[in-house]
């Protein structure tokens, strides 16, 4: 049985439906990502589950328990908001401290779980030091540390990153990856940043609208999204439209722009459509001869590791990017061809083989 088990959890406001229907099972150990845009249900998911918002249908069993109707302190869940909310008057091992004072954990032992986190956190060297005396990035290491001090038997993290810079964002991410794998605290992560979902999850969920649209780990919710909002959510891509052609065969032709698909559609189709994505990095530029469709570089923009390039061409406006190889390659007004290998073709709602 899995250890977090969602039965068709839903919470209406009024008219507002917040969250819909969401079923979902997560395995003890796991690290799993709601990941969704603004407004689609993921914190109002995260609340029922903390117990701070009463669903209005649905089941929560954690280990077996239905802890649906439970007060939040009695489900003893750790939980770390975006805003950190550490007590200012407190030095570090005060805040983390506190809540096995609240537990009535004995002294002795407490010190020591409080020294055993700070040293996972790195925090040692600023244990008394005031929340007003550390940067964001060892704030938000004492509010994990805070939460990971109860031996939580499920660790609720609601944008645990976002008000950090980029480059602090980053080594967390890494550092947050790595506790919990050493701890195997059972993890659920809230994020609106798919690049952060898909670095640290063994799962994501992707949500619109109060939905859950897709629940797969993170490399096949990329390559195998199950629908165009998942194809653009996570990661960037090019959504262009074919037109189904003939078929011959298994193959039916795909006419796209001035190039001629051979694609294997499964099942019947309503229309003579089909809506094909392609990630900018399985597009590559060669010169006009070679390319299967032709096009024009509009824009060009130079991103360190690799090159952005936005390009007009016979199928839409396509966006390629290409490693930067130590050559500045194509320029603006370029005309250019545009290829890419079978592989990269992925048709949306309706499955492709080869
Ligand atoms: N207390 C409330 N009363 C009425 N509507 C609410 C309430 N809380 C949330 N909502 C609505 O429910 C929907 C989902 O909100 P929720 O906060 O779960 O989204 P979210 O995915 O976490 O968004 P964000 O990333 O912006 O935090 C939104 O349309 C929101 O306006």
């Amino acid at each position: 049985m899995s250890y977090l088990s969602l039965t068709s959890l839903t919470k209406c406001y009024g008219p507002t439906t917040a969250a819909e229907d969401i079923t979902l099972e997560i395995e003890k150990g796991e690290f799993v990502s709601l990941l969704g845009p603004s407004g689609c249900g993921k914190t109002t998911t995260l609340q029922m589950i903390a117990g701070f918002v009463e669903p209005t249908r649905g089941r929560i069993l954690m280990d077996g328990e239905d802890i649906t109707h439970r007060k939040p302190n009695e489900r003893g869940i750790g939980i770390v908001f975006q805003s950190y909310a550490l007590f200012p008057h407190m030095t570090v091992v005060e805040n983390v401290r506190f809540g096995l004072e609240m537990r009535g954990v004995p002294t002795a032992e407490s010190r020591q779980r409080v020294g055993e986190v700070l040293e996972l956190v790195h925090l040692n060297q600023l244990k008394d030091r005031y929340p007003r005396e550390l940067s964001g990035g060892q704030r938000q290491r004492v509010a994990l540390a805070r939460a990971l001090v109860i031996q939580p038997p499920l660790l609720l993290l609601d944008e645990p990153l976002s008000n950090l810079d980029a480059k602090l964002r980053e080594d967390m991410q890494i550092e947050l990856r790595n506790i919990q794998q050493q701890v195997g605290t059972t993890t659920l992560m809230v994020t609106h940043d798919q690049s952060e979902a898909l670095s640290l999850s063994d799962r994501v969920v992707v949500m619109n609208q109060g939905r859950v649209v897709q629940v797969d780990e993170p490399f096949n919710a990329y390559e195998r999204p199950s629908d165009a909002f998942v194809s653009s959510f996570v990661g960037k891509t090019n959504l262009l439209t074919g037109l189904i052609g003939k078929k011959q065969g298994d193959q039916t032709a795909v006419r796209l722009g001035d190039a001629t698909l051979e694609l294997m559609l499964d099942g019947p189709r309503t229309s003579n459509q089909v809506q094909i994505s392609i990630r900018p990095e399985k597009l590559e530029l060669t010169d006009c001869a070679s390319g299967k469709l032709k096009g024009r570089v509009k824009t060009r923009l130079f991103l360190g590791n690799h090159w952005l390039y936005q390009v007009d061409s016979s199928a839409g406006e396509l966006f390629i990017t290409q490693p930067n190889l130590g050559k500045r390659g194509v320029a603006v007004g370029d005309d250019v061809g545009v290829s890419w290998s079978p592989g990269a073709i992925r048709l949306l709602e309706e499955k492709v083989h080869g």
